[in-house]
């Protein structure tokens, strides 16, 4: 397997901030097997590409907000294709131009979110290769790790060692995870094949431990940095670098409750706490950014919390069964997808700079410095603030040399 992830030697500047939206999709499948053979009947409708419905002749549901409006909606009939390329695809490839990025599926057990995720993962990595291809004046260096977060525990999927890893704080990166497996991609083959360990890692999980499956996360984690081939002089030499997130949340029923009442914290040991608390962020952050929120209470939203209204543009797909037999978890689902469509990021593009490209910055910057020194020299105010400030830069570029 290849090596874990270690603090570079290299520093990231981010710039080019734009604020935006979390796009956010709802997903209905079709009534399944068992919901027909129990004789279960569809309570929902698309009625166009932005707008839910509920149909329910049942009178006391009457009292419920009957549509709901999102920046997508897709009926039964809809391919995870079209998921992908509408609700997905343009938020995961920010990848390459170097702003993060992060999908989420979210929804009640069995309602589709693997089903949904693992077609979006293999659409949005092949139109990274394609992307790759078109732009041959570029060098790519691709990077995969995956994890699960478990109870609080969070475990590395490319790896059979199920210790749990620590996560760190880290002053550029934020939070880190401590040893996580990153595998170099060599190609779309090798990326197939890292898919199916994880699958089978989950697998071992899945067996050994009571509902997994609905209950732990999963994010699959590609880094992406590039560079042009060619040096195009110095103010071109930074290297792009940004990862994408594809994130598939356990299931959100007991969890999705507390958004609607805020009033079933206390579930016990069944209580996954990262969903509880990324529905609190959610709903904080809906409401505006003033006040606390709480990403370091849970393992996911520490892991996540740029996705979740910071540097990354982010797609959340909700998913939910049409079955009237699970109304109420549908209701919790639209609810989270609701405050989920207030919250606002702030993607930029993130330059890494090596050391020697910093260097010659600093060298430039001291430079164009000494010749205003020389101009201004006159001026004893701006002669002592210079002189700090060109110290400041001489100490930085020994700094860096050193
Ligand atoms: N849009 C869809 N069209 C057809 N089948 C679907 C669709 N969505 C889900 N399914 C099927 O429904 C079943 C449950 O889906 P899936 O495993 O993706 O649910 P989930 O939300 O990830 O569940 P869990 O939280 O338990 O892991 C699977 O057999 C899947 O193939």
């Amino acid at each position: 397997m290849g090596g874990s992830q270690d603090f570079d030697t290299v520093s990231v500047s981010s710039f080019g901030g734009q604020k935006e939206k979390i796009l956010v999709s709802v997903r209905l499948r079709p009534l399944n097997d068992k919901e027909r053979s129990r004789n279960d009947v569809s309570d929902w409708e698309c009625i166009n590409n932005s707008t839910i419905i509920f149909r329910s002749s049942i009178p006391e549901r009457a009292m419920f907000p009957s549509a709901y409006t999102f920046d997508r909606v897709f009926g039964c009939e809809s391919s995870t294709e079209q998921v992908y390329e509408e609700g997905a695809k343009e938020v995961a490839l920010a990848v390459v131009s170097g702003i993060n990025s992060s999908i989420f599926a979210y929804g009640q057990t069995s309602s589709g979110k693997t089903f949904t995720m693992s077609g979006i993962t293999e659409y949005a990595v092949s139109d990274i290769y394609d992307y790759i291809e078109k732009h041959p004046e570029r060098e790519f260096v691709l990077k995969f790790s995956a994890m699960e977060i478990y109870n609080e525990a969070v475990r590395d999927l490319l790896s059979s060692d199920s210790t749990p890893l620590r996560l760190l704080d880290d002053p550029e990166r934020g939070t880190v995870v401590e040893r996580l497996t990153e595998e170099s991609l060599r190609d779309w083959d090798h990326f197939l094949e890292l898919l199916a360990v994880c699958e089978a890692q989950r697998h071992i999980g899945e067996t050994s431990l009571n509902e997994m499956s609905s209950r732990s996360h999963q994010i699959l984690r590609l880094t992406i940095e590039s560079s042009a081939r060619e040096y195009l002089g110095p103010d071109n030499s930074s290297t792009l670098t940004a990862c994408v997130n594809f994130v598939d949340l356990a299931g959100s029923e007991r969890a999705s409750q507390t958004l609607s009442a805020g009033t079933r914290l206390k579930e016990g040991c069944h209580i996954n706490r990262s969903l509880l608390t990324l529905g609190t962020v959610i709903r904080k952050l809906s409401k505006g950014r003033s006040g606390h929120i709480p990403y370091r209470d849970s393992k996911l939203t520490r892991i996540l919390q740029n996705s979740l209204g910071g540097n990354a543009r982010t797609a959340m797909i909700c998913t939910m069964s049409p079955a009237r037999n699970h109304v109420e978890q549908s209701r919790n689902t639209l609810l989270f997808a609701s405050c989920a469509k207030e919250v606002t990021t702030n993607a930029q593009v993130n330059a890494v700079m090596s050391d020697k490209a910093l260097v010659k910055q600093l060298q430039r910057e001291l430079a164009r410095m000494e010749s205003e020194l020389r101009s201004f020299s006159s001026s004893s105010l701006v002669h002592s603030d210079s002189s700090a400030l060109l110290k400041e830069k001489e100490l930085q570029i020994e700094k860096v040399m050193g």
